[in-house]
């Protein structure tokens, strides 16, 4: 029989045997706990992304047990309480490469396999086809040209779970397929995108030869796409506030032939506006530093600390970052990727121009009564005309008043304080952001989820197909209903945003009164409280978002004031000609009937998921497992809050709603011939898939929803649960079996030792008393015959 003092020694001498055998107990008799069983700990505080725990027992005297969770903290549960410990399936013991394979098929189970593997530097991990990635924050030694030559052309699954191994199916399903191949890679702020990015590239580069190639043109393109359209946030040193689309070419030899990058929606608000401890775009800090005296002298410059646009966040420099340094890397990519010394000097002029723009100080006026303002006379606005090539006075006049035309007349009004800064702010970031650009993003966010979504599914439905296996009656849905909402059916949110926008009269205010009217009994929207509210809500799939409404037709329009175009058509600089051409070129008439932000966002996402739904799809999610860039770090919540928002759980809902456990008849007849008396191995098997059928009708019976594949048996939850419980049962009655025989077979042959020792020190001693008395008893006689 078992005891339970072999296990707590067997626990303190080999750990994974321990494990193994208790679990077996576990299974047999849920109830009854010994100390080493494994089990899932439900603190149930209520908090929203609180799942259960792992904990290993520790003690159950007298009723209570004391458990060791996976924190490391100690909890004695009471009888009353022992609905709160469940136990735990053998695999979520050790965790498993590819957690579809989990019998705990859970947020619980999928969160603890990401942790334990994750305390072993094991930062990939599957989830069927998607490859779950968690930031170490540390550099590992598992991206070497080594790794690289390890991971070429293989399956995945083939090698542990690697980022390499997608690159590596990507690129050889497109020479295979003739397909063309996407690699979707989500995440938050700081959960490794862009270092994904890199290393997929690295991978491709190095195994289609080109390495030469692609180092020069898209990765010596980085440094300056990293500069214009990357900042220091609180949550990412090195954040892209910009959404990326690298489309790379290859010839039918599988070489690379050219690379397109697009972007979208840059964040134009930073460079006006940083939160506490945020940065501006890093080129600005670099320019600062790297420059040579002579050409800041040039460009009027001085330090980072006297700039508006550059101290807002409180922060000129971020941690482990050379801005010196990459200003000197950011000039040698351009000189590689040739641009002139000439651009180089304007681009730098145009920068200098926002900064002394920035400093402007404005003074509050009254003129007639109306509210006005006046720009202080400063070197900063004389040095921001001289780089802008414009007249000072023109600049000034454009950025304290407006003109109007009113009925043929041409009528300057002058601008209040507020609206001033308003006005030199958009000249800046042409165009400003927040609350509408949110908007814009979880509506890209919602189309890549169902593509998402409906790529799981499908490759279920294709795994249901290719085995023969009924799948009529599994229905799933997706968030198509948001998506009719926001932007497809007829009188969506988009659609109403941009007929307010193009109606003269349209206001925030009634854009939301028609968007209240329109959608207040869609269960996806959230009309706001009361009238005085001006937030509405959306219900996405990542849970609900609020959207601010005030400025949204502003945003959505898009439009530089007249004013503005008409002060850089006068410039002389042909170089910031160039960036506002398309607004020059238009007139005020085309220029109010030119597409909304939103509908060129719209038109851009439909392109982009069009070419995305004729490739063949990868995907990658990013997790950031804690908030302060720290290695080893594993914030339970934080990751939970990113595993629900990040679509893996559709994954695990769609397989849930077929048949979540698959075997192939090798595996399941290796797993469970136990069950049946004289089965032989897999590899002795002529009839392999009958003897599966037996051995499941045996167990489960023959008319319960599991059904036999061509090369698998597919089964639901409580099939699996049942056959380990009975195969547990069948194990360790031959445990005791062995138990019986080795026990009897010691204390027969120990009994059979003591016996033939007690008989031989019997027969030595009883040989020696009688040699010892015949000695005595035939001295004596000798002596009695000569006396
Ligand atoms: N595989 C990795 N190995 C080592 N460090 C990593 C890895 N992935 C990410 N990091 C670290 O995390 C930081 C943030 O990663 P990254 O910039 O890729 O995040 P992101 O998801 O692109 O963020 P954002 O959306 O803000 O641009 C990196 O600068 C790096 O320090």
């Amino acid at each position: 029989m078992y005891k339970r003092r072999d296990y707590v020694e067997l626990y303190e001498k080999d750990l994974a045997k321990w494990a193994l055998l208790r679990n077996v107990n576990t299974v047999v008799k849920p109830t009854t706990l010994l100390p080493g069983d494994y089990v899932w700990l439900d603190l149930k505080t209520g908090r929203e992304f609180e799942v259960p725990i792992g904990a290993v027992v520790k003690l159950c005297d007298s009723g209570q047990i004391q458990v060791l969770d996976d924190e490391g903290n100690e909890h004695w549960i009471s009888p009353q309480n022992a609905t709160n410990i469940k136990p735990m399936h053998p695999t979520s013991i050790h965790g498993v490469e590819d957690m579809i394979r989990l019998g705990d098929l859970n947020e619980a189970g999928i969160l603890r396999n990401l942790l334990i593997r994750y305390r072993e530097k094991l930062i990939y991990t599957y989830t069927g086809s998607i490859l779950v990635a968690v930031n170490p924050y540390q550099v590992l030694p598992i991206y070497t040209a080594n790794q690289i030559r390890l991971y070429t052309n293989k399956k995945i699954g083939e090698m542990p779970p690697h980022i390499f191994a997608i690159a590596d199916n990507c690129y050889f399903n497109m020479q295979r397929n003739n397909r063309d191949q996407c690699c979707i890679i989500s995440g938050e702020s700081g959960a490794g995108k862009t270092e994904s990015t890199k290393l997929i590239l690295q991978f491709l580069a190095a195994i289609s030869g080109q390495h030469s190639w692609i180092e020069q043109q898209v990765l010596e393109a980085n440094p300056i796409l990293e500069a214009f359209g990357n900042a220091k946030t609180i949550r990412n040193d090195n954040s892209s506030r910009f959404g990326k689309y690298i489309d790379i070419h290859f010839n039918k030899r599988g070489a690379i032939e050219g690379a397109k990058i697009e972007q979208y929606l840059l964040e134009k608000s930073r460079v006006c506006r940083q939160a506490h401890d945020e940065r501006n775009y890093h080129i600005f800090y670099c320019m600062l530093k790297g420059m040579t005296p002579d050409e800041k002298k040039k460009l009027g410059l001085s330090k980072a600390t006297d700039y508006t646009y550059l101290t807002i966040g409180n922060c000129t420099v971020c941690d482990g970052r050379d801005d010196m340094k990459e200003y000197s890397n950011i000039r040698s990519a351009m000189k590689v990727l040739m641009f002139t010394d000439k651009e180089n000097w304007e681009i730098s002029k145009l920068l200098a121009a926002i900064l002394h723009m920035g400093n402007l100080r404005y003074e509050a006026r009254t003129y007639d009564n109306l509210d006005a303002c006046e720009v202080v006379r400063s070197p900063n606005l004389t040095t921001a005309a001289t780089l802008l090539e414009v007249d000072c006075k023109d600049l000034m006049n454009c950025l304290t008043s407006r003109t109007l035309i009113t009925r043929g007349e041409t009528v300057s009004t002058p601008l209040s304080m507020e609206q001033a800064l308003d006005v030199r702010d958009a000249f800046v970031k042409f165009s400003s952001s927040c609350s509408f650009e949110q908007l814009c993003i979880n509506f890209a966010n919602e189309n890549l989820q169902q593509f998402f979504v409906r790529h799981v599914f499908k490759l279920e439905q294709e795994e249901y197909n290719l085995e023969n296996i009924n799948w009529q009656h599994i229905e799933f849905t997706d968030n198509q209903d948001a998506l009719d909402m926001i932007a497809i059916k007829p009188m969506n949110i988009i659609s109403l945003i941009d007929e307010e926008s193009k109606f003269p009269k349209g206001t925030d205010t009634t854009m939301l009164n028609k968007l209240n009217f329109q959608h207040k009994v869609n269960t996806n929207y959230i009309p706001p409280k009361n009238t005085h509210e001006t937030q509405f809500g959306i219900q996405h799939f990542a849970g609900v978002v609020y959207y601010e409404t005030r400025g949204f037709l502003e945003k959505n329009r898009d439009t530089l004031y007249g004013d503005i175009i008409q002060l850089v058509h006068s410039s002389k600089n042909k170089f910031i000609k160039q960036i506002f051409q398309a607004d020059v070129a238009m007139g005020a008439e085309t220029r109010k009937r030119s597409p909304t932000l939103s509908s060129q966002f719209k038109r851009s996402l439909e392109l982009l998921m069009r070419t995305l739904s004729v490739c063949q799809p990868f995907f990658v999610r990013c997790i950031k497992p804690n908030e302060y860039k720290k290695p080893m770090l594993f914030d339970r919540e934080l990751c939970v809050r990113q595993l629900r928002y990040s679509g893996m759980m559709e994954t695990i809902r769609i397989r849930r709603a077929g048949y979540p456990i698959r075997y192939t008849f090798v595996e399941f007849v290796d797993r469970y011939r136990v069950l049946m008396p004289g089965v032989k191995p897999a590899y002795k098997q002529e009839d392999l898939r009958g003897t599966c059928e037996r051995i499941a009708e045996a167990v489960l019976g023959r008319d319960d929803d599991w059904q036999m594949g061509k090369t698998k048996i597919f089964l639901k939850d409580h099939h699996d649960m049942l056959l380990e419980i009975e195969r547990d049962k069948a194990i360790t009655d031959k445990v005791i079996l062995i138990q019986k025989v080795v026990r009897g077979f010691k204390d027969r042959s120990n009994f059979l030792k003591l016996r033939k020792s007690a008989v031989f020190i019997q027969k030595t001693w009883r040989g020696y008393q009688c040699r010892k008395n015949y000695g005595a008893v035939r001295s004596l006689s000798v002596f009695q015959s000569t006396s």
